[in-house]
């Protein structure tokens, strides 16, 4: 068995991490053979919470588990981890849109920038799960000079699952049958949840294109693009919380991707620094859909882009365009 590695969740006696830290610790995201020292990140008045999360994390008497660290100190969760799960910011409540959350929690990915950038492993892998995911994600590297852009990511597989259930509910199939759905832009009612290069397993082992399964672009269209982009709401609206479990098994999902790599002929959903693929504005955190290998993702090339399509990739950069502006204007930048 190898060397245990160091990984921190932030925002750990939150909702999310509840969920997370389990996966973690059991080896859903890292394999069976690794071994793993868990860093804790909450603040100051969450200390007491953090104790429970800590004895619980005993209670399950994992294997894996070979040391937690709990702290209210950067400097301390984030040293020589190589993965960062950035959980730690306020949700929204019932009537708000993500980006309203940039004034209260933009500040907090500066600063941990600056402490990945200090004290974390230079190869280490981030993904911000806090909203607005892509906007700080953006400003997260852009304090983290020393580390590869290409290593700080946000989280939209969560959309991508959603879109996936969505389909394999309609096609009555099993939603590991449904491959290669697309997110595309922000996390966001602005995201383009994009069936068109979509596959479905059907009985006999053929695979056949998600449109030609459903036979029903209209609603590819309108119902299931909506349904995702409002999947958020619809869940705050019903718990009058947001998403928890779902969220943090995207968050093991993103991860093991990452660390894994992805199965031959498909492909996932990542929020990544743009390179201008597919008209996408540059320099924003854009979800495109990436292939992995080796630790490395890499943008798919060559879908076909047609003119709704088109219009929705525009919003959806423009949208994160505008952010950009707000969180920079923030953090005085
Ligand atoms: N990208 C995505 O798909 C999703 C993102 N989210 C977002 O994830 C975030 C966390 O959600 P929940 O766990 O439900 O919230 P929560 O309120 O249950 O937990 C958040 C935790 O973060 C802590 N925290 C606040 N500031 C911090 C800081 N500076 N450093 C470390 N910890 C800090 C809080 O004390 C709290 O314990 C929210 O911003 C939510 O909107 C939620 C679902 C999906
Ligand atoms: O909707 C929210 O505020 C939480 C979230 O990001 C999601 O569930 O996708």
């Amino acid at each position: 068995m190898s060397e245990p590695i160091r990984v921190v969740v932030t925002g750990a006696a939150g909702q999310i991490a509840y969920s997370l830290l389990y996966m973690i610790a059991k080896g859903d995201v890292f394999g069976p053979n690794q071994p793993l020292i868990l860093h804790l990140l909450d603040i100051p008045p969450m200390m007491g919470v953090l104790e429970g999360v800590v004895m619980e994390l005993a209670d399950c008497a994992l294997p894996l588990l070979r040391g937690v660290v709990p702290t209210a100190e950067p400097a301390e969760a984030f040293k020589d981890v190589v993965a960062a799960f950035l959980v730690g910011a306020m949700p929204r409540k019932q009537g708000m849109e993500r980006k309203d959350l940039l004034a209260a929690n933009v500040k907090i990915f500066k600063v941990q920038g600056e402490a990945l950038d200090t004290y974390a492993n230079k190869n280490v892998k981030v993904l911000v799960v806090g909203n607005p995911a892509n906007t700080n994600a953006l400003i997260c590297s852009r304090y983290a000079p020393s580390i590869p852009k290409e290593n700080f990511t946000a989280m939209t597989r969560l959309d991508q699952n959603r879109a996936q259930a969505q389909i394999a509910t309609r096609l009555h199939v099993p939603v590991a049958d449904v491959s290669n759905i697309v997110i595309w832009g922000n996390h966001s009612s602005t995201q383009f949840p994009d069936a068109s290069h979509g596959k479905v397993h059907m009985e006999k082992g053929k695979d056949v294109t998600v449109r030609e399964a459903v036979g029903d672009d209209a609603w590819l269209r309108s119902v299931f693009v909506e349904t995702v982009q409002k999947r958020g709401a619809a869940v705050i609206n019903a718990r009058k919380m947001s998403s928890a479990m779902s969220a943090a098994k995207a968050a093991g999902d993103h991860m093991r991707d990452w660390f894994h790599g992805t199965a031959s002929g498909r492909f996932v959903s990542m929020g990544v620094l743009s390179d201008g693929s597919y008209g996408a504005p540059k320099d924003v955190v854009f979800s495109f859909p990436v292939v992995i290998k080796n630790k490395k993702w890499e943008i798919v090339k060559g879908l076909q882009i047609d003119d709704f399509a088109r219009k929705m990739l525009d919003a959806t950069g423009k949208e994160l365009e505008e952010e950009r502006t707000e969180a920079l204007a923030i953090i005085g930048a």
